[in-house]
């Protein structure tokens, strides 16, 4: 099969979908998790009148009879039981988040009243005085059995909380793949060791693992050496183990790249290998007849990035039946030039100008093996294949990491 494009590799990459099922979590650990059932108000929201302001509650009904001097029934704070008024030149001192009686409608702050001689006169002019002020009424938010988060959104810590508020300590959400991230080659040693001058430490792996884990996913880590028998044993075993495995490395032309020959002979079928893109050229893709998929990433750094982000996460959401987030557009800020005939997806910083339009100016960097250039970045842009002279100003396909 020849290079295909990158549209044609994020459709085949799509088409491959996966339905996980669901599981019951501590709506604690819940976090970035994608909601799969309804959260229903167990009381109406508020479940009682609540005061929103320190104050006295009184009864509308005495400035209709002129009256606006009252006496204090008793003070009641959040958490006691409502006190009801007997007369209706009573107030009761009540506080924020306490729960009013029946028979109050109407709360004035402390600031508006003054409390001398066991009297309170309100000092405010009482036209200025609405029934029912400074009062979140129950059942105004959400009725009793109203659903309040839908299934299929992303858990929040907004819908954290209104889990704890309606008691709801378990949650069910959609199930995560299960993810192992490999790396391979013989020059990268463990991050914990003192490479010798021709090895280096190896971090493409930590990269794809923190990035997972954004998303929820705690993915496994494994190294292969540049060793044909192992790398078959070792990826038949994580065929059979895995929903999906991540591989960064081993796949280009190199005498030493054994990755796709090993994955077709432990039985994954190449749904594509070789993209008309840069960085990330030589990109594998693949399906075992067990499920599992296999994304194959370049080794070198900045390729594996873009790789994740560009194909992997938005395969992620699809999977979890999230919509994809909106597709950003942002104006290149200097020209660029880019001659090769691949879609080039170059390194920018983003920025908003006074207009509140989003620009894009390229942090080039030395290639897809300057990881360090990643830090001062914050998005790729994505400039089409068939093109060489990009101006400052048109308008190019962000993808935001
Ligand atoms: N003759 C050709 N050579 C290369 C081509 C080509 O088309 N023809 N493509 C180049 C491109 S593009 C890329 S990208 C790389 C991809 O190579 P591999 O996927 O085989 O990756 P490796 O050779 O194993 O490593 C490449 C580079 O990346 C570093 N690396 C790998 N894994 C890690 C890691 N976990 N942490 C940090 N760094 C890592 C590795 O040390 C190498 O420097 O091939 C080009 N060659
Ligand atoms: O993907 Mo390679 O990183 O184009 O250099
Ligand atoms: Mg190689």
């Amino acid at each position: 099969m020849d290079m295909i494009s990158v549209e044609e590799a994020e459709k085949i990459i799509l088409a491959q979908e996966q339905e996980y099922g669901t599981e019951v979590v501590p709506f604690e650990h819940a976090l970035g998790r994608v909601l799969a059932e309804n959260i229903v108000a167990d009381r109406d929201l508020p479940p009682y009148n609540r005061a929103t302001m320190d104050g006295i509650a009184i009864t509308y009904q005495a400035f209709v009879q002129q009256i606006n001097t009252f006496t204090v029934r008793s003070t009641q704070a959040a958490g006691e039981s409502p006190v009801n008024i007997i007369n209706i030149n009573e107030c009761v001192e009540i506080m924020t988040g306490a729960a009013l009686s029946a028979s109050v409608d109407t709360v004035i702050r402390y600031e508006d009243i003054e409390i001398k001689g066991g009297l309170v006169f309100v000092l405010i002019d009482p036209a200025n005085i609405k029934q029912g002020q400074n009062i979140h009424q129950k059942g105004k938010d959400k009725k009793q059995g109203d659903i309040a988060a839908k299934a299929g959104l992303r858990i929040t810590p907004a819908i954290i909380s209104l889990a704890a508020s309606v008691g709801k300590t378990r949650l069910k959400v959609k199930k995560l793949p299960k993810i192992i991230v490999i790396s391979s080659g013989d020059e990268l040693v463990d991050v914990v060791a003192e490479p010798l001058t021709y090895q280096i430490r190896r971090s493409n792996n930590y990269m794809v693992k923190a990035a997972l884990s954004q998303h929820g996913i705690i993915a496994d880590l494994l190294h292969i050496p540049d060793d044909p028998l192992i790398i078959a044993v070792k990826l038949k075993d994580c065929l059979q183990k895995y929903d999906v495995i991540l591989l960064s490395g081993g796949i280009s032309m190199g005498k030493f790249d054994y990755i796709p020959a090993a994955l077709e002979n432990s039985g994954a079928a190449k749904l594509f290998h070789k993209v008309t893109q840069r960085p990330g050229k030589p990109f594998w893709f693949g399906k075992h007849p067990v499920g599992t998929l296999v994304f194959a990433f370049p080794g070198n750094p900045v390729a594996t990035f873009m790789c994740l982000h560009r194909y992997f996460l938005p395969w992620l959401n699809r999977s979890l039946n999230l919509p994809q987030p909106p597709t950003i557009y942002a104006r290149l800020a200097t020209d660029f030039t880019f001659t090769p005939p691949l879609q080039y997806f170059l390194q920018v910083k983003l920025n908003f100008t006074h207009e509140a339009v989003l620009t894009a100016t390229p942090v080039e960097g030395n290639g897809s093996g300057d990881f360090a250039n990643l830090v001062d970045t914050d998005a790729f842009i994505e400039l089409p294949a068939n093109r060489t002279n990009f101006k400052a100003g048109e308008v190019f396909k962000v993808w935001k990491f």
